[in-house]
Order: C-alpha cells, then structure tokens, then sequence
C-alpha cells in the first residue's frame, strides 16, 4: 500500500469507529480488516497503529483543532491528518503529495483543513494550557472517579492505561506446557518471553498475529491478558470439582477454570447473554475442554439456579463493569462511557454477586472479579456484600495466590483483603479480585 492508500483506510476505519459507538473498536477494525484479506501485514499494523492512536489521543488532538480554530467539521480526516502533524512532526506540504484524489487516497484539502494543519505544525501534543485531563486523554467527568481511585498514582496510572497493551497469551495445560508452546512459537518466527505472575502467560516481544499459527489452532496457546490468566487462576479449581463461572460471556475464564481442572468434574458457564456464550463453544472445543456446558440465565436458567443452591465447590463472578482496567485495549471505551453506567453498574453487581453467592456450597468459594479500578465496583461493592451476608468471610488474598497462583506476590496489589493489579504497577489490565468463603 501507498502512504497514501493507508491514510485512506485509517481515516475510513476511523469513520466506521466513530459512526457506531455502541460497538467495540476492536471489533470494528477487525471486521473492516478481515474483510480485506488483500491488506498485508504491514499496512495492517500502520493502519491499526493510526486508529487506535487517533482514539488514544483524541482530546488533545480536538484541543488543538479548537486551539487552531478550525472552522469546518472535526472529521475523522483531519483527526488523522493532524495527528500527523503533532505526533509525527509531519510537514503538510509533503503529507499534500500523498493527499491529492488519487486512487485509493484521500481527496485533496480544502483550504480550510490546510490553514488549521499549517497552524499546528512545529507543535507537538502537550501544551502548557491544556487541562490534566485533557493532556491524559480521559473525559473530564471521569476525572473525579479516577482521582478517588489513584489518589498520588493518578498521572502515572492514566498515562498507564492510555499505553497500547503488550499481547499475552496462556499456554493450555490440558495440551502442553510453556515451553512446548514457545518452540512452537518460535517455529513460526514468533519471539515471546514469560510472564512474571502468571505461570501458564507469555508475553509476545513484538505485535504479531497468533490466531493462523499451529499452536493456536491446536488450542496450545490462547489469547489472554496476564491480569485475566491470574483471575481464572485465583478461582482455585481443581479436578474434581463442581464450578459456576456466572458471568462467562465467551469463556474467557471458563477456558482457564476448565484447564485447572483436567476435565475432571464440571464447569458450568452462565451468562444472560446466548450470544456471547455460543461463542464460547468453538474456543472450548479448540483447547480440549470436555467438562463444560452452558446456561443462558433466561426463565429456564434462574429456575436451574434455584435447583443448584449450595451445590458448587467455586463460583466465579466476573461482572459485567466499566471496563477501565482495559482502556489499553479499548482506546474508545474512555469515550463511549457515560455517567449513567457509573450509577447503574453497582447494584446490578450487588444483585448478581448476591444470586450467585447461594450457588456456593458451606466451605466452598465465591470469587468476585471485575477488570474495573473504582473503589464503588470493587472495595465497596464487597463490604457491602459481607455486610448482608455474615456466613461469607475474605480469604485474604496472599493466601488465595499462595494456594492457586504460586508466584511471588507482586508488590502493591494487596488492597486490604483483595487483589488490585494496576497496568502502571503490574504491567496487566487493571483487575479487583475478592476470594470469600462460605463459612462451613
Ligand atoms: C466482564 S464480562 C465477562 C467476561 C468473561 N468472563 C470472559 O472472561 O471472557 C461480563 C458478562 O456478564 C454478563 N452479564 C450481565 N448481566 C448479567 C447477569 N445478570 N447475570 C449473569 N451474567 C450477566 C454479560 O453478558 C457479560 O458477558
């Protein structure tokens, strides 16, 4: 491809993105992508590389074109183009050679569009009157929740959780073990190194695509952040046992429960949502897993809960939350949140957390997890829950990761009884675990 024919396709990509905020970027760009197969490596990284730095960046580079008054629209083109001109210094003389109607490139600029991007060159991003939320690229509403939930770690957790994410994968015990999936790995010219906290992560050296390698279509090697191996992990299942992941959406998770346990006893998936527990199926065939079955939650699936109260050795809820550990994932998500979702999500939490904690056997766990970093989510969510449910206590959490995990217990993501890895910390998504037991 051109310079050119890339700057077309981000800005297109760009414009599906912006067009439909309701659907995940990522989904987005990889619709777009796979129905380009034509598009090669290369340009899929720089394309993909552009939009989600566009989505990174987006309010300083809206500040800038209100900065530089500009005066037609802020399309997603001179979105691009300006984060051209301030994050890679390029001169709009030289960007007009590759922006001039020809095929496949952007149509020429307007006279408008050139006097706003010939304003902002020689600058970069920051700039001295720029807000902090504005320099950190989150919505200003947001700010308050973010300072509650970092307090002095502020700067360098939202500059954290602005960064790309590394890719993680997790080996699947049930087809061999790390170092089988790195030759494998290897073999495909893809370098990777382990993880530091979980033991079944590696950690790939540089972005590359894992989904048409052998180890990946073997169900060797899943695609998994490091954060969400050591949630699947901290359930603490084991061969034998009878477990419930209640919020299993695509079997993120049941993936991991499931190999805990060698395909012995039972894993159960649950999720409101059919749709993204059918998708769950296909990843659990491919990794070897014969213990599972799924349950919609609807009439059928709350009657099945009545019928299985105090059966289960481990339940795990991984409720439905903001989603602010995985800003670096989703560039967009920060956008996209509303306030409502702030004032809606805890007592749907609590009321999930509450249906889910009479699955629990007297002696058995329940696990409460959410890839959210706010205290109203997590630490305040499961005092709440202790507090109406004096038969439940913590298992604090060095001792859960002693038991299940293993590793040396990181630094700093002891909050209390509960475990909150940050990615400027730990390197991970943002996570809370909560391990409670029902007392015997
Ligand atoms: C954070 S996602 C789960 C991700 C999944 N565990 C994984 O690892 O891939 C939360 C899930 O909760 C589900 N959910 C929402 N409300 C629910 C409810 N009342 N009961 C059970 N699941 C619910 C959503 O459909 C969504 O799939």
């Amino acid at each position: 491809m051109t310079p050119g024919a890339r700057l077309a396709t981000a800005i297109e990509i760009l414009g599906e993105v912006l067009a439909h905020p309701n659907r995940p970027a990522d989904a987005v760009v990889g619709d777009y992508l796979r129905q380009r197969k034509f598009i090669g490596g290369g340009d899929r990284r720089a394309i993909s590389e552009r939009v989600y730095g566009v989505l990174r960046r987006r309010a300083q580079i809206e500040w800038w074109l209100e900065h530089a008054r500009h005066t037609g629209e802020v399309s997603p083109r001179m979105r691009v183009f300006a984060d051209g001109v301030l994050t890679d210094g390029l001169i709009v003389e030289r960007m007009e050679k590759t922006i001039d109607a020809g095929r496949y490139r952007p149509a020429s600029l307007t006279d408008a569009e050139r006097a706003t991007l010939k304003r902002l060159e020689g600058h970069t991003l920051d700039h001295p009157a720029q807000s902090r939320a504005t320099r950190l690229n989150v919505p200003a509403w947001v700010e308050p929740y973010l300072d509650t939930a970092f307090g002095a770690n502020f700067e360098r957790e939202v500059a954290a959780l602005s960064e790309p994410a590394p890719v993680d994968l997790r080996v699947n015990p049930l087809k061999g073990g790390r170092a089988e999936a790195r030759a494998a790995l290897a073999e495909e010219g893809i370098e990777v190194h382990n993880t530091k906290l979980s033991p079944l992560g590696l950690r790939l050296k540089a972005r590359a695509s894992v989904v048409a390698t052998q180890p990946f279509r073997d169900g060797l090697i899943e695609v998994q952040d490091e954060g969400s191996q050591l949630v699947g992990l901290l359930v603490g299942a084991r061969p034998g046992m009878q477990v419930v992941d209640f919020c299993a959406g695509a079997g993120g998770k049941t993936l991991a429960i499931a190999a805990s346990m060698e395909n012995k006893g039972r894993v159960v998936a649950c999720d409101v949502s059919s749709f993204r527990l059918e998708r769950s199926a296909q990843r659990l065939r491919r990794a070897g897993v014969h213990n599972a079955e799924r349950r919609t939650l609807d009439a059928e699936g709350r009657k099945w809960l009545k019928r299985h109260a105090g059966k289960f050795d481990r339940v795990l809820v991984d409720a439905p939350c903001t989603g602010i550990g995985t800003w670096r994932r989703n560039p967009d998500a920060r956008w996209t949140l509303k306030p409502e979702d702030i004032a809606e999500l805890p007592p749907k939490q609590g009321e999930i957390l509450a249906t889910a904690a009479k699955l629990v056997k007297p002696g058995g766990r329940l696990v409460y997890a959410t890839c959210s970093l706010l205290p109203v989510e997590n630490e305040a969510q499961v005092a709440d829950f202790l507090a109406a449910h004096p038969d439940f206590a913590a298992v604090p959490i060095a001792d859960a990761w002693q038991q299940n995990v293993g590793t040396a217990f990181p630094d700093g993501a002891a909050s209390g009884d509960w475990l909150r890895l940050t990615p400027a910390r730990h390197h991970t998504d943002g996570f809370f675990v909560a391990v409670l037991e029902r007392k015997a």
